[in-house]
């Protein structure tokens, strides 16, 4: 029988755990989930539970890939479909935000969009090459004509993609999703050549080289298996280890919705989200555990209960484009959700403190952070 009883024999301080004995937690059932809880949220270094107050731009909603989950993508050929989001309107949508407090701009897109004609010859009118030049154009202007901190995730990105776009945005993020390739021959990746795991690695790994602060994580109820959730962990782990650049890691339980190639499948349940929490908090000391509370908007309680430490970004604006139909908690209900909890929400910026250097950050974005760190 699987249980952790035999808790004590785990390195659960260092978090030094083995993938078996990870899987042992993943699997925990009745008591052992309570005991499994409380030392996850023992490993608390104090009662602060953040959030970033954000506002979404889908610069894009053209993709290459096409995720068994996603609703967010749209075919060049649907009326609806943004192909490419003009300056002017995100300048305007920006400081619309910045009016209600937003201090980050979350520029998610669809992943190499650019390879699509349309797409293409929309750049080529506004006088860009690629959709590389285009963000960064926005996230220059960004930083130009708002008060605003850009974090990007466009996808798997090349390493010069990333050091061109480090000069703009003062973190960025993909989210590995799985480390399983066994996926991508199943309904959640198997047409979508950038969900294979190499490649989002890589990613990772080249904005660790390049001193990139990073939000990565993993989505959990596509059809992984208990093993293959602690391998994706341990991978993350891998590669803060060698280059510490993880700043948060999103535990993301998936949610179906109709329409998508996914609709039938069902959605991870409350235990199976609360053991992976759990699990991710006891195994990394220093990164943030985020889990966002518009996808969990009625049970998003019970993850203060093991250790979880963020919210993710909040937006009292936009619409979650992922998933527009979860919408956003009000930050005075937030508030009293966590507080109740006996902790205390506060903001924070798309950057946590520990990279507020000149390690990380050129002068300009260094500067621009501080002063806004300053009116939190
Ligand atoms: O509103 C959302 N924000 C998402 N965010 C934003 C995130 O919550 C904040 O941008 C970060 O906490 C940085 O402040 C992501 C950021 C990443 O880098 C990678 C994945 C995500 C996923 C989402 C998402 O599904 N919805
Ligand atoms: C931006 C991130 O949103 C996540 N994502 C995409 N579709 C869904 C869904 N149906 N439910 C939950 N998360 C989803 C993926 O993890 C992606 O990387
Ligand atoms: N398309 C990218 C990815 O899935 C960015 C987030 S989804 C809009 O990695
Ligand atoms: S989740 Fe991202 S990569 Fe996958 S289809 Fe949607 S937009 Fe594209």
């Amino acid at each position: 029988m699987n249980s952790i009883s035999n808790i004590s024999n785990f390195n659960l301080n260092k978090g030094n755990l083995k993938k078996e004995e990870i899987i042992t937690l993943l699997n925990t059932k009745q008591n052992d989930i309570n005991t499994l809880m409380r030392i996850a949220n023992s490993k608390r270094k104090n009662d602060i539970i953040t959030y970033s107050k954000n506002i979404f731009i889908p610069l894009t909603e053209i993709c290459r890939n096409y995720c068994g989950y996603c609703t967010f993508r749209k075919d060049p050929s649907e009326p609806k479909a943004v192909i490419l989001k003009s300056k002017k309107e995100t300048i305007e949508e920006l400081k619309f935000g910045e009016k209600y407090g937003c201090k980050e701009a979350l520029f998610a897109l669809g992943e190499q969009a650019d390879h699509e004609t349309i797409v293409k010859s929309s750049l080529a009118k506004k006088g860009f090459g690629s959709m590389l030049e285009y963000l960064y154009d926005i996230c220059e202007a960004t930083l130009n004509e708002t008060n605003l901190l850009p974090h990007t995730n466009a996808g798997i990105l090349s390493y010069g993609e990333m050091k061109a776009l480090k000069e703009v945005n003062v973190s960025m993020g993909l989210m590995l999703e799985s480390s399983s390739e066994r996926l991508m021959d199943t309904i959640a990746h198997k047409n979508s050549p950038g969900k294979k795991p190499s490649l989002r690695i890589k990613t990772i790994s080249n904005a660790g080289k390049l001193k990139i602060p990073y939000t990565t994580g993993i989505l959990i109820g596509i059809g992984e298996t208990k093993e293959e959730i602690a391998e994706s962990l341990l991978e993350i782990k891998k590669l803060n280890d060698k280059y510490g650049h993880i700043q948060e890691i999103i535990i993301q339980n998936f949610r179906p919705k109709p329409g998508i190639p996914m609709e039938k499948v069902k959605e991870p349940s409350l235990l199976d989200m609360i053991r992976t929490v759990s699990v991710a908090k006891i195994l990394f000391d220093e990164v943030s555990i985020q889990v966002p509370p518009n996808l969990n908007y009625d049970t998003c309680q019970t993850f203060l209960l093991c250790g979880a430490d963020d919210w993710g970004g909040v937006s009292p604006v936009s619409t979650d484009y992922v998933n527009p139909e979860s919408k956003w908690p009000k930050i005075k209900h937030l508030k009293e959700l966590t507080s109740d909890g006996g902790l205390k929400l506060e903001e924070r910026l798309a950057i946590y403190p520990k990279y507020m250097n000149k390690n990380y950050l050129n002068n300009e974005l260094l500067n621009k952070t501080l002063h806004l760190s300053h009116s939190l």
